[in-house]
């Protein structure tokens, strides 16, 4: 009987804690929503007003984005009339439109992200200056994006954490230590690119032969040196987990169009494919990790057994740099899920990057022909006819570097760069609350008159004949790779890969722009893109041996 009552007792008691727990569950949502979606919008818009920074006004939860959106569709829309640099309006309407507006600082909103545009160099010298403990950190987007694909790596880093893993992996990316790396770059970008055209000119029977779109065949060739680069021993097994990391890129990056209509039919249909996306990213996600560790495993084994086998790799100068007795003593040294998640995210950082800094540099020497000449004259010249490509022949290619850096200025790959405030911080005469970013236009610093005269948005790479630290007036005049302590850390890697590939296909071939091309740049993922592809007509360098007669 007492027992009985007990029970009654208790289930009446749960059924009000189940209430509580609910209603304390929604309210706290409802506290968080309220915060988020409208109390900061106010307060971080009335500190910044108080300071003379507005903007324009944000929607409930999506911020800014439909307006962004809107406007890029339409100013996307068509191509630029003529084949010029000067893009920077066409790409990022929304900053000349609010510009005119609200002046050259404001504040917008990315959903409930806060956002500053900064265009003084000097502050964004100090912004980007900001150390491990300083007062800015990376998040944003595509910090989220990369810690969903790899984990904790050290692109997505913070803090200590991120000093610690820089620190360990540094060491891979040394000038000397890279020498090993030139060899599976001319590897790929014989078997992926100039075999193919070689087989495409042949085929065609003529001395010329139509490419329509070259973007596609640069996007495998730095997918399979970054795969080859990075895992040389197992570069078959990495391939294929490699292509299945670049899906599951794909299906991070794009976001699940909403249902529809509202009836119960287009719900489930829409909970049916979110299923399925969710269950084909978790299948893919399982099988890149299983692939790398079983790759990373396998290298630590035989890194401790054969020496001879270090510095051919990049895994195997990640092992070396690893094992380093600086790095032990000072503790720095990473586990293998460190290793792994590393590995993971230089697949990711790791092809992008280059294949789209290469699809410009194409465009822009198709459409240049005469640096085309002059870089396959300085490569006989330097390489000798037999054109042995090695580390130091490709440094020393001053014409090369010259057209790199001028294309890395005019369409520098990665145009956007954040940093976002971790606590309450004074940027010059403005008062910046904690959790405001920072943005960064890049395309629009590489084109300051003051720094890069009248012709900034000439190709002109005369302007780097004294070397890149003469050309660039401002230490953030110029900054494909970014600045500061979070430039990116395979910034010699890349440099070194482009001139590789750069200077085997100028060793062969001369190439033109099609007339079928239409200039139409676009931002695609992060990077900037030619909207309507890269075709270009091929044509054989006189007197040179095809690269198969070259290896027999
Ligand atoms: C043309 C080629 C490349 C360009 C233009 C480029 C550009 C950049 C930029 C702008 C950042 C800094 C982003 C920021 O400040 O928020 C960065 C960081 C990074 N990049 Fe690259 N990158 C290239 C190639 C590569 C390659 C080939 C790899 C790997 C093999 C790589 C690995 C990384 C990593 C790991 C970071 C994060 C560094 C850190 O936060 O400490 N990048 N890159």
């Amino acid at each position: 009987m007492l027992s009985f009552k007990n029970s009654q007792l208790s289930t009446r008691t749960w059924v009000t804690l189940t209430f509580v727990v609910l209603f304390a569950i929604v309210l706290h949502r409802l506290f968080r929503f309220v915060r988020t979606y409208m109390w900061n919008p106010l307060r971080y818009r009335r500190a910044m007003q108080a300071q003379g920074v507005s903007g324009p006004t944000p929607f409930l939860m999506t911020g800014n984005l439909p307006e962004v959106q809107a406007l890029k569709a339409e100013s996307w829309k068509r191509p630029m009339n003529d084949i010029s640099h000067d893009y920077v309006d066409r790409l990022f309407p929304h900053y000349r439109l609010w510009t005119e507006r609200y002046g050259p600082r404001f504040l917008f909103w990315s959903g409930s992200q806060p956002i500053i545009l900064e265009t003084d160099p000097d502050l964004i010298k100090e912004v980007f200056s900001s150390d491990h403990k300083g007062p800015y950190a990376k998040y944003g987007p595509q910090t989220v994006l990369s810690k969903r694909v790899t984990g904790d790596a050290l692109f997505a880093l913070n803090g200590t954490k991120w000093l610690h893993r820089r620190r360990a992996v540094r060491p891979a990316f040394r000038g000397q230590l890279l020498e090993g790396l030139v060899e599976p770059v001319m590897t790929s970008t014989k078997e992926v690119l100039v075999s193919k055209w070689e087989k495409r000119l042949s085929e065609s029977g003529g001395r010329e032969c139509y490419i329509e779109d070259i973007v596609p065949h640069l996007a495998a060739l730095t997918g399979d040196v970054i795969a080859r680069a990075l895992f040389r021993s197992s570069y078959e097994e990495s391939n294929h987990a490699f292509e299945q990391h670049k899906e599951l890129i794909r299906l991070e990056f794009q976001k699940q169009p909403l249902p529809c209509s509202w009836t119960p039919r287009s719900l489930i249909g829409y909970a049916k494919v979110a299923y399925q996306r969710f269950r084909r990213r978790r299948e893919l996600h399982q099988s890149v990790l299983a692939t790398v560790r079983g790759m990373v495993e396998k290298a630590m084994a035989q890194e401790s057994k054969q020496k001879a086998h270090a510095h051919k790799d990049f895994l195997s100068l990640l092992l070396a740099a690893n094992n380093d007795p600086e790095t032990v003593a000072e503790g720095f040294q990473m586990s293998t899920k460190d290793l792994i998640q590393e590995a993971r995210s230089f697949y990711t950082a790791g092809y992008q990057a280059p294949a789209t800094a290469l699809n410009w540099i194409f465009m822009l020497l198709a459409q240049h022909p005469t640096w085309q000449d002059r870089i396959y004259e300085e490569l006989k010249e330097v390489a000798g006819d037999e054109g042995m490509l090695t580390m130091q022949v490709l440094n020393s290619l001053n014409n090369l570097s010259m057209v790199i850096y001028e294309s890395l200025r005019l369409y520098t790959p990665a145009p956007e760069a954040h940093r976002t405030a971790v606590r309450d911080v004074q940027l010059g005469n403005l008062r910046i609350l904690k959790g405001t970013s920072v943005s960064v236009c890049i395309p629009k610093l590489h084109r300051l008159p003051e720094f890069w005269g009248e012709d900034a948005n000439e190709f002109n790479p005369e302007r780097f004949r004294g070397g890149l630290s003469s050309a660039r007036k401002h230490a953030v005049a110029y900054m494909p790779f970014s600045f500061g302590p979070r430039y990116c850390v395979a910034k010699t890697f890349a440099l070194l890969e482009i001139r590789c590939i750069v200077a085997m296909i100028i060793q062969q071939f001369r190439f033109q722009l099609s007339p079928q091309y239409v200039h139409a740049p676009v931002i695609i993922g992060v990077g900037i893109q030619p909207k309507h592809g890269l075709p270009i007509v091929i044509s054989r360098r006189e007197g040179r041996p095809t690269m198969s007669e070259n290896v027999q």
